[in-house]
């Protein structure tokens, strides 16, 4: 192993869930199995994923600094510090933001706030606003103390609770808001529900996007659909059920004639959906 990989903060040895020793984990949940989506011939992509990483423009060095903490201490104090998106998935999510010019962002799944904060560095505008909603206050007290810290708080709006009743709620508290990028990174069940609500209450401005994380789960989902004929016997119920409402979602959003929708094969699986403009 090289030492820029040994050295490099995505990855951990703490957490190897590999049965081979020298192999360390990096902070998404595609590190998993063998035949994750990143996986091609039993290949592990975390040589091409930190390259990546460091060959894409650098988050601001304050941002950077923040960011690499947050993982480090979600690392250890998380037992599922996978969920956090990687590194290069959250400049994407920055570069969009910027993109796509967007001054209003709805996350659901805060976790301790790597996405948000990659989001919240590209907002430009003391209007711009994140709302971000997660149920599980120890992890959003992490994201708090780190959106301090870069004196986010004006701009980032953490939402405590279920996220059927905070949406409901935000409907309520500003029924005439709509949100120009939303990202939807919490239970998958909870996709579906998630994607209805946002749609039937008009949330998602004309030329916004929505964008859906682990849509592929864990290299799961194509399996479920039949698409390879390799068992999926050796992966865990869990996972084969999460797989099967990733699969569900793919189906709805497919299916919904008011959008148009883009499944990329990077990282656990992204869904690039946009409202259909002909
Ligand atoms: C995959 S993690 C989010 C990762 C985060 N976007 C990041 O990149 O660090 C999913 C989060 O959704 C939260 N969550 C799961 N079900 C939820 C629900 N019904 N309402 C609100 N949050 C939920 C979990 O507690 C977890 O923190």
């Amino acid at each position: 192993m090289n030492k820029l990989l040994r050295n490099s903060k995505l990855l951990s040895p703490r957490r190897s869930l590999f049965p081979f020793p020298f192999i360390v984990t990096r902070c998404h949940s595609t590190d998993l199995l063998e035949n994750s989506i990143s996986n091609k011939d039993n290949r592990l992509r975390l040589y091409e994923e930190k390259y990546s990483a460091d060959m894409s423009t650098p988050f601001s060095p304050s941002v950077k600094a923040a960011m690499d903490d947050l993982a480090k201490q979600t690392r250890e104090q998380f037992g599922n510090a996978h969920m956090m998106i990687p590194e290069t998935q959250g400049k994407m999510l920055h570069q969009l933001v910027q993109l796509f010019s967007v001054s209003r962002i709805l996350e659901i799944g805060t976790f301790t706030g790597f996405s948000t904060l990659a989001m919240a560095s590209a907002l430009n505008d003391k209007n711009n606003k994140l709302i971000s909603l997660e149920r599980d206050p120890k992890p959003q007290a992490l994201a708090k103390e780190y959106i301090k810290r870069l004196g986010f708080e004006d701009r980032v709006d953490l939402r405590l609770g279920s996220a059927m009743e905070s949406l409901s709620t935000l409907v309520e508290e500003m029924p005439q808001k709509q949100y120009d990028l939303i990202f939807i990174d919490a239970d998958k069940k909870g996709y579906v529900p998630y994607y209805d609500f946002v749609m039937d209450n008009k949330l998602l401005s004309d030329r916004g996007i929505i964008i859906a994380d682990n849509v592929l789960f864990f290299g799961q989902v194509h399996r479920i659909a039949g698409y390879e004929e390799k068992s999926i016997d050796e992966v865990s119920k869990n996972i084969r059920k999460k797989a099967k409402y990733a699969h569900e979602f793919n189906q709805h959003v497919l299916n919904d004639t008011r959008v148009q929708v883009m499944v990329l094969p990077l990282f656990d699986g992204v869904s690039i959906i946009t409202k259909k403009r002909v």
